[in-house]
């Protein structure tokens, strides 16, 4: 099947959403409500498939891949003495870092972990190192619990989905698109690196006024960085 044939029909709003723009309350314009309640639809579907897709790869390949990813991830952070890299606390079959998290601390990296303090808010980030102490968070996910909030020079943000212009799709909270734009908003601009299979590429996420483009997307078999960087 090609992308196209991906595309799904019956929608009653184009790909294209701009005429449809109206001033919001959150800072970002949105579309009609008809819109807003077809894409929230369809990325439902899109997420459930993705995440049974990745699922369906065997444990060790998945490792295997995670494996390609981390060794991509140091050729980016090259030079990171002195970053805050926001990771994750891998589930669902989202591709495991953490033996190159530890690895990264040995090399001069602070490594952070994304907490959800407040559901439907911006995400805080505290310190990981592999003694820090972890309680379990929102699903059940494993967060740090000491230590103040971090702001990170990078973010490391897990893929349910991405296309071609660079959007993310995760798992429906908006946690790191308002994250992102909280962040922008005090003039803080993390470089944000989406990590995923390739099998979770997708030809459109149907892009939202709200959804904030990532700088680079790492796979297990490619580095692809945003265009007008
Ligand atoms: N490993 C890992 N940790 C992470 C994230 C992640 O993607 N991966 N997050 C990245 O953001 C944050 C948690 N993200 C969450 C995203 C959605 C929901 C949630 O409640 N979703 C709704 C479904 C919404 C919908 O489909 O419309 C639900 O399950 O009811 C919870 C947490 C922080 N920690
Ligand atoms: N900057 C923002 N401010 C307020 N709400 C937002 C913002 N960004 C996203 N949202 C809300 O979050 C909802 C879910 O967004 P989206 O479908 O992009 O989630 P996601 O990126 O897949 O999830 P996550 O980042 O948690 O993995 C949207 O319907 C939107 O209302």
């Amino acid at each position: 099947m090609s992308d196209s044939d991906k595309t799904p029909s019956g929608f009653s709003s184009s790909p294209c959403f701009a005429h449809e723009l109206q001033a919001g309350q959150n800072g970002y314009e949105v579309v009609d409500a008809q819109t807003a309640i077809d894409v929230a639809r369809w990325r439902k579907a899109q997420r459930q498939h993705l995440i049974n897709l990745r699922l369906e790869v065997p444990a060790r390949e998945r490792q295997k891949a995670a494996d390609c990813m981390a060794e991509k991830l140091d050729t980016i952070l090259a030079d990171s003495q002195n970053c805050i890299v926001s990771v994750y606390w891998p589930f669902r079959g989202e591709p495991n870092l953490r033996d190159w998290m530890a690895r990264a601390i040995g090399k001069g990296v602070r490594i952070a972990l994304p907490v959800v303090e407040i559901k439907s808010h911006p995400l805080v980030f505290r310190e990981w190192t592999p003694e820090a102490r972890m309680e379990p968070g929102i699903w059940n996910i494993p967060v740090p619990v000491d230590g103040p909030p971090l702001i990170p020079t990078h973010v490391i943000s897990p893929l349910v989905g991405f296309d071609k212009e660079s959007y993310r799709l995760g798992y429906g909270g908006g946690y790191f698109d308002r994250t992102l734009a909280q962040l922008q908003g005090k003039g803080v601009k993390p470089i944000v690196i989406g990590v995923g299979h390739s099998l979770a590429r997708i030809a459109t996420i149907f892009p939202q006024p709200y959804d904030i483009p990532m700088n680079v997307i790492v796979t297990e078999s490619d580095i692809v960085w945003a265009v007008n960087q």
